[in-house]
């Protein structure tokens, strides 16, 4: 049985993520949707909002944010879709305006049993085009969600001036320079494609940093940068891996993204990797196709890196 694709709509309050929800569900009239909605506080409003959806294919959880209690409610809601055999071939996740996704994604790359049935397919970050430059200084979570998203759609364009909206683009590009960028009013999405993308299945972590070819590291007003470092001495497998595994729970708080792709010693194949937080998910990729092309490639993305110290640790790493 296929799994199912998973699609996490995050983004700061009030910055079009339901409306999005909306359109989505009208554009893919063909999909057998659930939707998980989640809001701070007691009374879930935007459950409310959702329009088009059978009441028996809408799941809200309100006992405060997705990305804390997560490990209770979502799984309960995940593992009883699954039990009960409930018919749908779409998961769409909204989740709260102050929530970090990361905790989310992380259990659907790695924990065994959500893996089992569901896939990610993509983070779609809303964006407000009138407020993001501002929020960006102030609200740490906001960089974050921007950070982990393979999708950001500025919205709300009707209400910045262009100068606004070109300042943003540059933030965001900043922050995140290998994400999709789109622009819209309304979250109208019509002519674009945001389903189905399975921007986190392993083989797209290649076209992720084929896209970071000729560009610069990025250090910025905002607190979240991101580096590659490119080496083309293999890595120890086993030293690499124990040094990822302390360097993430050391650095839990600061490192939100790892991608690359590794050159192992003795090992003929491409290892893709990818991290959200601490979960690790490391995958065999294509061959390696002749021995110049054996070159590791790492992007870290979070808060405040320390290049020279992770680039020390990493050339010792090597063989
Ligand atoms: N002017 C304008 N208003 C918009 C646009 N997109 C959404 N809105 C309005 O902005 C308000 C918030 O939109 P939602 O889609 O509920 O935003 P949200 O991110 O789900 O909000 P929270 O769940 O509160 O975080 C609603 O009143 C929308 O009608 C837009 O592009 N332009």
């Amino acid at each position: 049985m296929s799994k199912i694709p998973v699609t996490v709509i995050t983004g700061f309050l009030g910055a079009g993520k339901t409306s999005l929800l909306n359109n989505l569900i009208k554009k893919y009239k063909n999909k057998k949707f659930v939707v998980i909605e989640n809001e701070f506080g007691e009374e879930n409003i935007d459950s409310e909002l959702v329009t088009n959806i059978k009441d028996q294919n809408l799941f809200e959880l309100s006992n405060g944010c997705i990305c804390c209690n997560l490990n209770t409610e979502l799984f309960l809601v995940l593992e009883n879709l699954i039990k009960t055999n409930h018919k749908f071939n779409h998961l769409l996740i909204e989740t709260t305006g102050i929530a970090d996704p990361g905790n989310i994604l992380a259990s659907f790359i790695s924990d065994p049993g959500i893996k089992a049935k569901f896939e990610l397919d993509s983070v779609i970050c809303l964006v407000d085009a009138a407020n993001a430059n501002q929020d960006l200084k102030n609200e740490e979570v906001l960089n974050k969600q921007i950070a982990i998203a393979d999708t950001l759609i500025v919205n709300k364009i009707d209400l910045a001036t262009d100068e606004a909206i070109d300042k943003l683009n540059s933030n965001l590009k900043e922050i995140n320079p290998t994400a999709n960028i789109y622009k819209t009013s309304q979250s109208d999405i019509k002519d674009k494609q945001l389903l189905d993308v399975y921007a986190y299945n392993p083989q797209n972590i290649y076209q992720f940093l084929f896209s970071l070819e000729g560009q610069t590291d990025t250090k910025h007003e905002h607190s979240i940068e991101n580096f590659c470092f490119k080496s083309k001495r293999p890595f120890n497998q086993l030293k690499f891996g124990g040094w990822l595994d302390a360097f993430l729970q050391f650095n839990s708080d600061t490192i939100y993204r790892v991608k690359g792709i590794l050159n192992i010693s003795g090992v003929e194949n491409r290892i893709l990797l990818q991290s959200v937080h601490t979960q690790i998910q490391a995958t065999v990729g294509r061959p390696w196709t002749t021995d110049e092309d054996k070159e590791s490639k790492i992007v870290f993305i979070g808060k405040t890196l320390n290049r020279e110290v992770i680039e020390k640790n990493l050339i010792e790493l090597c063989d």
